[in-house]
């Protein structure tokens, strides 16, 4: 069989030339890359061997070697896991599957300083060998097969594999160093290197000389050791193993089950938000061990899919090793400990929402929408749990509101918590239909996520009795509400000025209704409203008006329900129009009202729903102004 030479994916040329150019001072994370990938392969190789003890009959300590080669120049990693054939070679090293990743090369910029920022979330993994090397080979051979292969590039665009002689299974990957980075080939470089990132590997990582051999780590499954023996480096470096990542851990739940299920547990929430987190395809990535083997890092069951930030380890004692893929999907210890561990996380998550508030806010940036899919996922569950932990913006202030701080926070006579839907904070801050509550002094949350329109729909039962209601939809009950300080006038005062301009402005709401007939579904006064004359809301029983928005979008459904106009009865031009219909005026009605109606959905962040007749009606209007 010939060599063959085959061009890199292009995302990976992309990568590589970052590699090559971007994490010059971080460098010496290419040791801790290979030695993970080499720790993955064995720890998959013991699992295969589980059902196939033939294949580690020849040599079950697993290992991995590193050794210099001061005149070639040459570093040498090699381990005795599960190798890769043909095939795997061309998908792993020439390609990169993970989801995402087009994204992600979209977002280079070739700006050295935030390309490698970047890359601290994607993580290069293999490709990392090329910050220091020029030339890599990697001669391997997959466990139980009999022919070698060996892989070779300069990392600028193009790779070869070629059958190749290896006598034992496993990889050897071989690094020819770039000039400025002889440094490692020094032993005492690599032990420091060793020590610092991967001392927690859980296999020997060794220095070889000549005959000597020389254990570099501790080699020990760190989530088994005393919590007290663990100190932060420690957990931020297993952190960047399990989790293949280059940011550090924004909380650490380490703990031990002891009861009817013995199983130990180490996870993290990372302080990046990862880049495919709504990606459909992403999973968690926490990792199924059964007394320190690894068994998969697909489980399905284990993780809810709104813990799906999650990086880290589960090892459980009471599951046999031989457990298969299909009997972990509804195993009841599996059950057991997703229950468990979910609790665990939310509660060490609540505990520090409430003494480190600030921090709280960066990971709810990060992961709050995320989170807050549990709220519509699993029902009951964990609802409780979760509603402690939701955050909001709101019309409060900067800081993120709480469901318990909103409550606080009501006004004497408000019975519901009040919230807007919308695309983002600006479109919510933008809307007509706040003004009402903000001049009152009534808080509004934001709801800006688009999970947000489907938890809120099962919230029968409110938050601790109180309902959640829509500003955009039925009725704004406003009246009931004691004035906060931003309203000047006596509520004595205010009733009598809406008796007065409900009286005058009745007029107008009925020759209104006649010009739109059924573009509307009703037509009538508001306490919603300030500053602008008009504005559209959803009938009590209709879809509120963002999700419909949102359907729409999504060619999801064809047609809005017709909304119901509301008018400000304070409004000067309300105020004017209401004056010429008292006075039997109506000539001009018919086009105010269109005109009223068009402005309404212009304020909603909507099209003109007829742009010829709109602009018709418009410049009548300036000319009449005009007097011309
Ligand atoms: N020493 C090795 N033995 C066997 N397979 C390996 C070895 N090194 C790499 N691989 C294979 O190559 C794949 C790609 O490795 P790479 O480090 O680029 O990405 P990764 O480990 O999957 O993820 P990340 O980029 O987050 O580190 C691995 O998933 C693995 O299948």
């Amino acid at each position: 069989m010939a060599a063959e030479t085959r061009s890199f994916q292009a995302e990976v040329s992309k990568l590589l030339h970052i590699v090559a150019n971007a994490l010059y001072s971080e460098r010496e994370v290419f040791l801790r890359e290979l030695i993970s990938n080499a720790a993955d392969a064995c720890d998959k190789l013991r699992f295969l061997a589980i059902s196939d003890p033939d294949l580690t009959a020849d040599d079950s300590a697993f290992k991995i070697r590193i050794s210099a080669d001061e005149k070639a120049k040459t570093l040498t990693l090699s381990d005795n896991g599960v190798g890769m054939t043909e095939a795997e070679l061309h998908d792993n090293l020439g390609t990169i599957a993970r989801s995402g990743t087009s994204a992600f090369v979209d977002e280079i910029s070739g700006d050295a300083k935030k390309d490698t920022s970047l890359i601290g979330q994607f993580g290069v993994g293999f490709y990392s060998a090329f910050m220091v090397a020029d030339k890599v080979e990697v001669l391997t051979r997959k466990a139980g097969e009999s022919t070698g292969w060996l892989w070779t590039s300069d990392g600028l665009g193009e790779y070869t594999v070629a059958p190749a002689e290896k006598a034992t299974r496993g990889t050897i990957i071989t690094l020819h160093l770039k000039k400025d980075a002889k440094e490692f080939l020094e032993k005492q470089r690599l032990q420091t290197i060793v020590r610092t990132y991967s001392d927690h590997i859980p296999f020997p990582v060794v220095f070889v000389e000549g005959e000597d051999e020389d254990t570099l780590n501790q080699a020990s499954a760190l989530w088994t050791r005393p919590k007290s023996e663990i100190s932060d480096d420690d957990y931020k470096e297993f952190y960047h193993h399990v989790g293949h990542a280059f940011d550090d851990p924004w909380m650490t739940v380490h703990w031990k089950a002891e009861g009817r299920i013995e199983y130990h547990g180490l996870l993290f929430v990372p302080s990046q938000r990862p880049f495919d987190l709504f990606h459909p395809e992403r999973r968690h990535h926490v990792k199924l061990y059964v007394k320190r083997v690894f068994i998969t890092d697909e489980i399905e069951g284990l993780v809810p899919s709104w813990l799906r930030f999650l990086k880290g380890v589960v090892d459980c004692e009471d599951l046999p090793l031989n457990v298969s893929r299909e009997m972990l999907q509804h195993n009841p210890v599996v059950a057991t400990i997703s229950k468990a561990l979910t609790k665990r996380v939310l509660g060490d998550l609540a505990k520090k929402a409430k003494k480190e508030p600030e921090a709280y806010a960066e990971f709810w940036r990060n992961f709050g929408a995320v989170l807050k899919e549990g709220l519509y996922a699993d029902g009951a569950e964990h609802k409780e749990a979760l509603l402690d932990l939701v955050r909001f913006k709101s019309t409060a202030g900067d800081e993120l509101a709480s469901l318990d701080g909103y409550i606080e926070r009501m006004k004497e006579g408000q019975e519901a918590i009040y919230y807007i839907a919308a695309e983002d904070e600006a479109a919510a801050k933008a809307s007509p239909q706040l003004e009402g509550f903000v001049k009152k002094g009534v808080e509004v949350l934001f709801l800006t996520d688009p999970i947000d329109e489907f938890w809120v729909q099962t919230m029968f039962d409110g938050v601790k009795g109180k309902p959640l209601k829509s500003i955009t939809r039925g009725g704004a009950d406003l009246a009931a509400i004691k004035s906060g300080d931003a309203e000047k006038k006596s509520d004595a005062e205010t009733k009598d000025d809406e008796a007065k301009d409900t009286g005058l402005v009745d007029g107008l709401i009925v020759s209104v209704k006649l010009a739109l007939g059924a573009t509307v579904k009703d037509v009538r006064t508001t306490d919603r409203l300030s500053e602008s004359p008009v504005c559209l809301v959803a009938d009590e029983t209709d879809m509120d008006m963002n999700l419909e928005r949102m359907l729409r979008q999504h060619k999801q459904l064809d047609q809005a329900a017709p909304r119901v106009l509301e008018v400000n009865p304070d409004h000067a031009l309300i105020k004017g129009l209401a004056k010429l219909v008292q006075d039997g005026r109506t000539d001009g009605i018919e086009d105010a009202a269109h005109l009223l109606f068009e402005q309404a959905r212009i304020l909603e962040g909507e099209p003109v729903s007829d742009p010829k007749a709109f602009t018709r009606r418009f410049s009548e209007v300036m000319v009449k102004a005009l007097g011309a």
